[in-house]
């Protein structure tokens, strides 16, 4: 055992778990540079859920050294440094290779540094009988992809494309057709019954061309907009909008109608700019990623992630919908409460990847589900097709590699 800092401080459970080990023989000797030389296991028992502030720097020092070692490293309960409520590292964290948690699952294990830190997760519950949980109700679940499948029912024999619900994807502006096409896929492919796209004139050859069952107009502004609204059920707006008057034009005559509506990429920069009059969007399902959210809440990037689940809190507040606040460790908070989606990898991290996930969610509210279940179900979807696709490798995977595997999961 390496004690680092004063022993002499060190108070409760800690004390307690100290005075167990020196009384069970284990040898203790305080910590100093260079003594992590050798071979074995570094156990990292240093810092846990109490962390409030930045580490200080002897600990960060420790912390270099662990990781710097070249040594299994096996955290407990929280890697040393890691926030264990927001997943934020605190100035300096441990890198394990496996972390033990207990008791419960700490939700900062799952979101933005959090898994970078975690490792290898095993959890370990103490034998803490269930009725000590029950007194202590979760604030963030963990999404389970088998369990949100259930709740899509099966398409009964008789079923006509008229029961599966149409969607209408509206965006692809000058130089962006690609992003309104592949929701509008994305959306087909997730068993939408019918699909139109809205676009500029000029995208609607290659659209029909790429896929020929998706019905693409080409709209000069809210006149023809609103004629395909008319016709359809719901509404995926965003994709390749751009923020130009059309844009604009497009995202208003969108949200006059009062359909449930997924609004994603330039739709949400267009709402935060407020060129547009919002509308009641509590049917509807927003998908920032932290980027689009700080122009949501009028802050930084930073303070998104800082606290990323007080973000999701705020920005399903604000804006009366469920909310997808997108990365690493997906959130997805509505009036139900906030859930968390650990699926997905860093090869998510490439253009279009968003665009596919707004026309999943499209897919889903127009087969029937509302947009709190929708959101749940469509984000996990698209992550573990992430993490399937990502078998031949995370980097160079496309975002339309997901189209395919999500079909199967559906299936
Ligand atoms: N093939 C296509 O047609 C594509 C079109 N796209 C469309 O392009 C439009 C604009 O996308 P842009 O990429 O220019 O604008 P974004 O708003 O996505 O990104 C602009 C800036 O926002 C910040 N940001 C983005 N993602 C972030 C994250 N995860 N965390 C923190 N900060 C982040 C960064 O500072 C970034 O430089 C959207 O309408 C989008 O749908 C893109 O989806 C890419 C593919
Ligand atoms: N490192 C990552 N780990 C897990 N998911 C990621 C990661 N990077 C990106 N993603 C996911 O990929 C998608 C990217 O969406 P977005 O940034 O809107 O892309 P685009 O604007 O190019 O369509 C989101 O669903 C996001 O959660």
């Amino acid at each position: 055992m390496l004690e680092l800092g004063d022993s002499q401080k060190i108070q409760s459970d800690a004390r307690k778990a100290r005075d167990l080990a020196l009384d069970a023989g284990v040898p203790s000797v305080p910590y100093v540079d260079g003594c992590l030389e050798g071979d074995g296991i570094l156990v990292d028992a240093m810092l846990g859920t109490g962390l409030g502030g930045d580490v200080r720097p002897v600990y960060a020092s420790a912390f270099e050294a662990v990781n710097a070692a070249g040594l299994p490293v096996l955290a407990v309960d929280v890697p040393s440094g890691l926030c264990a409520d927001t997943g934020r590292i605190l100035g300096s964290a441990v890198t394990a290779d496996i972390t033990v948690t207990f008791i419960a699952l700490k939700r900062g294990l799952f979101t933005l540094d959090g898994p970078d830190c975690v490792g290898e997760l095993e959890f370990a519950d103490l034998a803490v009988p269930d009725t000590a949980h029950d007194c202590v109700a979760p604030d963030v679940w963990r999404l389970d992809l088998d369990t949100l499948l259930a709740e899509l029912p099966p398409r009964p024999a008789t079923a006509h494309k008229g029961h599966c619900g149409s969607v209408l994807v509206i965006g692809g502006d000058e130089g962006m057709g690609g992003a309104s096409l592949m929701a509008a896929e994305a959306a087909l492919r997730c068993g939408a019954g019918l699909v139109r796209l809205a676009t500029r004139e000029q995208h609607v050859a290659a659209a029909i061309a790429r896929i020929p069952e998706i019905m693409a107009h080409g709209v000069a502004g809210a006149t023809d907009v609103r004629k395909l609204i008319d016709a359809s059920d719901v509404l995926v707006v965003g994709p390749g909008l751009g923020q130009s008057e059309w844009s604009k034009a497009c995202l208003q005559v969108a949200l006059q109608a009062q359909k449930p509506c997924v609004l994603d990429a330039d739709a949400l920069n267009v709402l935060a700019s407020g060129d547009v009059q919002s509308a009641d969007l509590s049917d509807s399902v927003l998908t920032p990623h932290p980027g689009e959210a700080a122009r949501l809440l009028g802050c930084a990037v930073g303070e998104i992630q800082t606290d990323r689940f007080a973000a999701a809190t705020a920005l399903t507040s604000k804006l009366g919908a469920t909310v997808v606040l997108k990365g690493n460790g997906t959130l997805v908070a509505s009036q139900k409460g906030i859930g968390l989606c650990d699926y997905g990898n860093p090869g998510m991290a490439s253009g279009g990847m968003g665009d596919v996930l707004s026309g999943v969610l499209g897919a889903l509210i127009a087969q029937g589900l509302a947009a709190d279940d929708a959101a749940p179900l469509g984000v996990c979807l698209h992550s573990a097709a992430a993490d399937i696709a990502a078998l031949d490798g995370e980097r160079g995977l496309l975002a339309t590699d997901l189209i395919p595997v999500m079909r199967e999961l559906l299936d």
